[in-house]
């Protein structure tokens, strides 16, 4: 009725009008019978064509509702899913620490489609199930309304039982698709990280994981199928009686005389399409319950509200941006383990166009410096400041946009051409800007050198460029940002001398002019840094240049004497 009132009110018409006609016809047909009439054809064909008539309007109507339909639930499911993903990818960071990709591929995917069939086949069978029902309902009371008031007490204890049953059967409903979403994220865990599970020949421990959990989930699925197959057969008894009562009760009225053969027949058929269309509506009943739960589940991440908005707060005007970054007094636990402080207390000064390398033990705090400077997430004590205003009160999309630039040196490539991959850092830089960029990267000559240049498409994961020609790439895209503030996390596996040579070259252009903060992880990168900040559980404990911490000999020539003995690395 909603997507369309003409073709529902059409239809229960149609609805009212087929039994009253059927019985007509089958009056005429009994009244020939009993006075031996020739002129049998000449009587039959009115009512006859008046009801063929009518069954033809019944099949435009169908076809009218079912394409109409179509069309809704596909838009639909196309919204929702634009919706649904708009939304998720403006979630908290902490939002995603907790949720895995898979399960929430799941809910874009399978959910919409179980919501969407579910739509389409409740709303096209329902709808004609419910203007069926009604349309016979009229008809019944037209012939007999003291039947159809019994019958009409009787149906609320149906309804009832039916609402009941089906709460319990959405709970496990949910359950199953929860169960579903898990098998999802452990299959795109396994294979998002192929290469791992190869390396360590673990393919059949994914598989038994995957397979554990599927199978959890069909054990699920097996019990709502179990819960539906019971209601179902129920409700075909319970309706089957319904007619047999309605049956009875009609030929009761036939043999006292108070009741036509025709009106008769209009009763039989008219409480054979209610039969018939409550039966089918206990076929839905099952996938209504599937598509309400799917349908709950999408619904509950498209209201999902960050606690970090996007946007809105203050914006600096560029022109007045110095770049001073200050971490006043911060302490900060991940939402996930709120009884761990990672960053305790932690105080540090980024002056403007300087460099300070962040280095420490693993697990001191580094990488969530970084986060917080971006702001992943929001600090619990203290604040972080730019230019001495607190980050929290400004625009968090243009200060990830257009203020810091972040080079993760083991960068993520999308699956697009490295023309696109680069203009990543500004969507409205112009060919030659890009190309400007990649010579500025070192990267213009070995892009030019593929047999596609510019509009080689890179692997799902850049797996056809090699690790320091990823990084290039991503430095022309930082580059293309122009940052004020720019965070390197420093690589963790070591590139052979001459892409290092040209990633170092590279990173240099980069870091000309801006306020960089790097993540070291070997210390041989840094000595030239302006400042060196040492940390140690979540807190600066020395700073100074290379040659002052060396000589102070406190735990900074201690990490330089652990590298040296294990190689190259933290
Ligand atoms: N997303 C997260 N959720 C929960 N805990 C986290 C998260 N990221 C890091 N941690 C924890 O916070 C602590 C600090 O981690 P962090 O990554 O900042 O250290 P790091 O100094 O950068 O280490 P590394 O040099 O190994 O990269 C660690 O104990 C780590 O387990």
């Amino acid at each position: 009725f909603l997507i369309s009132p003409q073709l529902a009110l059409g239809s229960a018409l149609l609805n009212i009008q087929i039994p009253l006609m059927l019985g007509s016809v089958v009056n005429v047909v009994s009244e020939c019978m009993a006075d031996q009439q020739q002129n049998y054809l000449q009587m039959i064909v009115p009512p006859a064509s008046r009801l063929m008539a009518v069954y033809a309007l019944q099949g435009v109507l169908s076809f009218g509702y079912i394409w109409l339909l179509a069309a809704v639930g596909e838009r639909m499911a196309a919204r929702m899913r634009v919706a649904l993903f708009e939304n998720l990818v403006q979630q908290d960071m902490a939002f995603f620490d907790s949720h895995m990709t898979g399960q929430l591929v799941d809910r874009l995917t399978s959910d919409v489609q179980d919501f969407k069939s579910s739509f389409k086949l409740c709303i096209s069978q329902g709808l004609r199930s419910v203007t069926q029902v009604t349309g016979c309902f009229v008809s019944l009371y037209l012939i007999s309304p003291k039947l159809t008031g019994l019958l009409v007490l009787v149906m609320p204890t149906v309804v009832a039982g039916g609402g009941m049953i089906g709460s319990g059967l959405r709970t496990l409903s949910r359950a199953a698709q929860e169960q579903v979403a898990k098998g999802t994220a452990v299959a795109n865990e396994a294979l998002g990280n192929i290469r791992t599970v190869r390396a360590f020949a673990m393919e059949e421990k994914e598989s038994r994981l995957y397979a554990d959990e599927v199978n959890k989930a069909g054990r699920l699925n097996e019990m709502l199928g179990l819960g539906i197959g019971v209601f179902q057969g129920a409700a075909n008894f319970v309706l089957n009686g319904i007619v047999l009562g309605v049956l009875f009760s009609g030929g009761l009225m036939l043999s006292t005389n108070d009741m036509s053969a025709g009106d008769l027949m209009s009763f039989l058929a008219a409480a054979q399409m209610i039969q018939r269309s409550l039966a089918s509506v206990s076929i839905l009943f099952g996938q209504a319950v599937r598509g309400v739960s799917a349908g709950a589940r999408v619904l509950e991440y498209m209201q999902l509200e960050p606690t970090i908005p996007r946007t809105g707060g203050r914006k600096i005007p560029f022109h007045s941006l110095f770049g001073t970054v200050e971490f006043k007094d911060v302490s900060f636990s991940y939402p996930t383990r709120p009884d761990q402080q990672v960053l305790n207390n932690f105080n540090l000064v980024l002056p403007p166009c300087k460099v300070v390398a962040l280095c420490g033990m693993s697990g001191a705090g580094k990488s969530t410096v970084a986060a917080l400077l971006e702001r992943f997430y929001d600090v619990e004590g203290g604040s972080v400041r730019l230019d001495g205003k607190d980050i929290r009160e400004m625009d968090a999309t243009w200060l990830r946009g257009r203020v810091i630039g972040f080079i993760h040196q083991e960068p993520v490539l999308f699956a697009t051409s490295i023309l696109e991959n680069i203009r990543y850092g500004k969507p409205t830089a112009t060919d030659r800007e890009v190309y400007e960029a990649a010579k500025l990267a070192n990267a213009d000559g070995f892009i030019r050198d593929f047999p596609e240049g510019y509009d080689t498409v890179v692997g799902e994961r850049g797996i056809t460029v090699s690790g320091g020609q990823k990084q290039r790439i991503a430095i022309a895209r930082a580059l293309l940002k122009n940052p004020s503030v720019l965070v390197l996390d420093e690589a963790t596996s070591a590139l052979d001398a001459d892409s290092e040579r040209l990633v170092q070259e590279a990173l240099e252009r980069v870091m000309k002019g801006r306020t960089v903060l790097i993540i070291a992880h070997r210390l041989s990168t840094i000595e030239n840094a302006d400042v060196i900040v040492v940390m140690s559980k979540g807190r600066v404990v020395e700073q100074g240049t290379h040659s002052e911490l060396k000589r102070k000999g406190g735990m900074y020539a201690d990490l330089i004497r652990r590298q040296t003995e294990n190689g190259n690395r933290l």
